[in-house]
């Protein structure tokens, strides 16, 4: 980011006004603009309207600004429908910092001739590390056992019930993208075998695939989902594929919480249909199911697994790289369309 800075200090126009510059729209201030907004060289080449800032209603500060805004800037929390890029005819570029694209509609950018990026690789390590912490910390009960010994039930009630070894499962990956990849790797390296269902099977991999995710969980003693929402993965992971996974079934997902039939897994976990649940995304996030809170075979976390200190600034990079990269025409970093 700082030699970055300094090239791009060198290049820019000082004299230009805010009005000249390309036109940026953030319609919620993504994280990522905590980092990105304290770059000075940024606020010389681009104006970054923020709608949030605006005292007129969005319709009127979208209408105001219509012709002249290139490119959004966004991250979940605010979705690129294609009525907003109606709105938007001059809009190329969405880039969003993020590794999932479901709040963008990729069809209407596509048809349009918007390219799109998002957070590409960066993720992919810290998504896997998680993904596989909450694997372990289910099997080995490591949350639950951390709050007997806190609650003082080591001393009053004795011995912990035993958990179950990792070494030998075998762990079904939905989703063999970046994080997939690097999940397969770590639990090779714990001596788990790895099977995977996604969109294709992956030529140059050995892993054993199942076009069916049913097939997947019958095979599988831990499922882990890490794929894209889509609407043809939305509640994807459904009653036939718990049953499948069966009593001893354990299941972890990073990817977007609406992938699962949600109601059907509380279910699930309440009445002892699948052993337990490594949960970082869930279908109404900040709102997680109060049934989920009872279980000690649940691990929780809030929408965390993929950000690091560390990924977070490589994400930033990633964003700035990409808005250079399309306003100065060469190839963007992290295309998921490339127009
Ligand atoms: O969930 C996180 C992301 O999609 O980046």
């Amino acid at each position: 980011m700082e030699n970055q800075e300094e090239q791009q200090d060198n290049t820019s126009d000082q004299n230009h006004k805010p009005q000249d510059l390309p036109q940026v729209l953030l319609l919620k201030p993504p994280p990522v603009l905590s980092v990105i907004g304290e770059q000075p060289f940024l606020s010389k080449k681009y104006q970054f309207l923020k709608a949030w800032e605006s005292p007129l209603p969005l319709l009127q500060f979208l209408t105001a600004h219509a012709d002249s805004i290139q490119a959004i800037l966004c991250s979940g929390a605010a979705p690129v429908t294609d009525d907003l890029l109606q709105l938007l005819p001059s809009v190329r570029l969405v880039v969003t910092a993020s590794a999932g694209t479901n709040h963008i509609d990729l069809e209407a950018c596509h048809r349009r001739g918007i390219s799109v990026t998002n957070a590409g690789n960066v993720f992919s390590d810290d998504g896997a590390d998680a993904a596989v912490g909450l694997l372990i910390d289910v099997l080995r009960k490591i949350t639950a056992s951390d709050r007997y010994v806190r609650q003082g039930l080591w001393v009053n009630k004795g011995d912990y019930p035993l958990g179950s070894k990792l070494r030998g499962k075998r762990v079904g990956i939905v989703g063999l993208g970046g994080i997939g990849l690097e999940i397969a790797k770590r639990l090779e390296a714990f001596g788990c075998n790895v099977l995977y269902n996604s969109r294709k099977k992956k030529a140059h991999l050995s892993y054993p695939f199942y076009s069916d995710v049913r097939q997947l969980a019958a095979n599988s003693d831990a499922l882990i989902i890490c794929c894209a929402l889509t609407n043809q993965t939305r509640h994807m992971i459904d009653k036939d594929v718990f049953s499948a996974l069966g009593k001893e079934g354990v299941i972890v997902n990073i990817g977007r919480g609406a992938i699962v039939d949600e109601k059907e897994m509380v279910r699930c976990l309440v009445h002892g249909e699948i052993a337990g649940a490594g949960l970082d995304v869930f279908e109404n996030e900040p709102d997680v199911p109060k049934e989920l809170f009872e279980l000690d075979n649940v691990v929780l976390s809030p929408h965390r697994a993929v950000f690091t200190s560390e990924s977070f600034m490589a994400l930033c990079e990633l964003v700035v790289g990409n808005l250079e990269a399309f306003f100065s025409n060469t190839p963007l970093l992290s295309p998921v369309i490339d127009v």
